[in-house]
């Protein structure tokens, strides 16, 4: 069952999305006709277990998959029906940070921040410079703006991902599991920059996990995912969260106990 709490203003509103991927036979369901709400302002997880379809869900919310069936709202525009050229400009405001961090190797820390406004010819010279410093300083990286990614630790190429995905001053900060690669330490911090982009600069955060911590320690509201659909959704009070479903039960049974912790 999918529940839509009523929330004040949807900025992502997915409308019965469902994607296959080719399989050998027949086609393989990863979504199945999703549709639910995300506030503006909100930081919104989804959670599930590995295969559940939750990287195809994000992906789908700035068109990285297009789905096969329903619409992909955000902020009163329908992507679905936008042309090619509209779409690269509305992505710009969907940003995107993923678990391996997704860095160029052969360029500096400076140039992988400023590589989405010399693509979008967005901003230039002085601009371009002050705009890639402001964006390592929110993330606490200015002493690194001349480094290499080989140069850096796991959580501070998340955080050149992170100032990378801010230059363009998107609305939204999509992440697929950008702390699963990094130790508890490191996660905190990441997880405190997500938390302090979403106050100070009002940026809408979606992220994707299958680490129930994570979503108590950050998210506002969670969507549970389970073989393609959204089985139940749940608002987060004070890092306090009760799942109800079965799945939701579960995963917090494990979370209490890593040592069963399968996902
Ligand atoms: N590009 C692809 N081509 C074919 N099948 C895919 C592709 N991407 C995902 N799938 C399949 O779609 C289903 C959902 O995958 P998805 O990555 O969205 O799940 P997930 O919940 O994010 O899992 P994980 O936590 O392991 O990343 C899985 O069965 C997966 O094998």
């Amino acid at each position: 069952m999918t529940v839509n709490p009523i929330r004040s203003e949807a900025l992502i509103r997915l409308e019965q999305v469902a994607k296959a991927y080719a399989g050998q036979d027949a086609p393989l369901p990863a979504v199945r006709g999703v549709s639910l709400e995300i506030a503006r302002g909100d930081i919104f997880g989804i959670i599930g277990k590995s295969g559940a379809g939750k990287s195809t869900l994000l992906r789908l919310i700035n068109l990285l998959e297009r789905p096969d069936s329903g619409r992909v709202i955000v902020d009163g525009r329908d992507l679905t029906a936008l042309s090619k050229r509209a779409l690269r400009t509305a992505r710009q405001s969907l940003g995107m940070i993923f678990q391996q961090f997704n860095l160029l190797q052969n360029v500096t820390v400076f140039e992988n921040v400023a590589f989405p406004l010399r693509v979008h010819r967005t901003l230039r010279g002085e601009a371009l410079a002050a705009r890639v410093r402001e964006c390592l300083d929110i993330v606490g990286l200015a002493d690194k703006s001349a480094s290499y990614s080989a140069q850096l630790s796991g959580g501070q190429k998340q955080r050149v991902a992170i100032a990378r995905a801010l230059a363009s001053q998107p609305a939204v900060l999509l992440c697929d599991e950008p702390t699963s690669a990094l130790d508890t330490e490191t996660t905190r911090a990441i997880l405190d920059v997500l938390r302090d982009i979403n106050r100070r600069l009002s940026v809408t955060v979606v992220i994707v996990t299958h680490e129930l911590s994570v979503v108590r320690a950050l998210c506002r509201h969670v969507a549970v995912m389970e073989d393609g659909s959204v089985v139940e959704q749940a608002r987060i009070d004070g890092h306090q969260l009760a799942l109800r479903s079965a799945l939701g039960l579960a995963l917090m049974r494990e979370a209490a106990n890593p040592y069963l912790e399968t996902a």
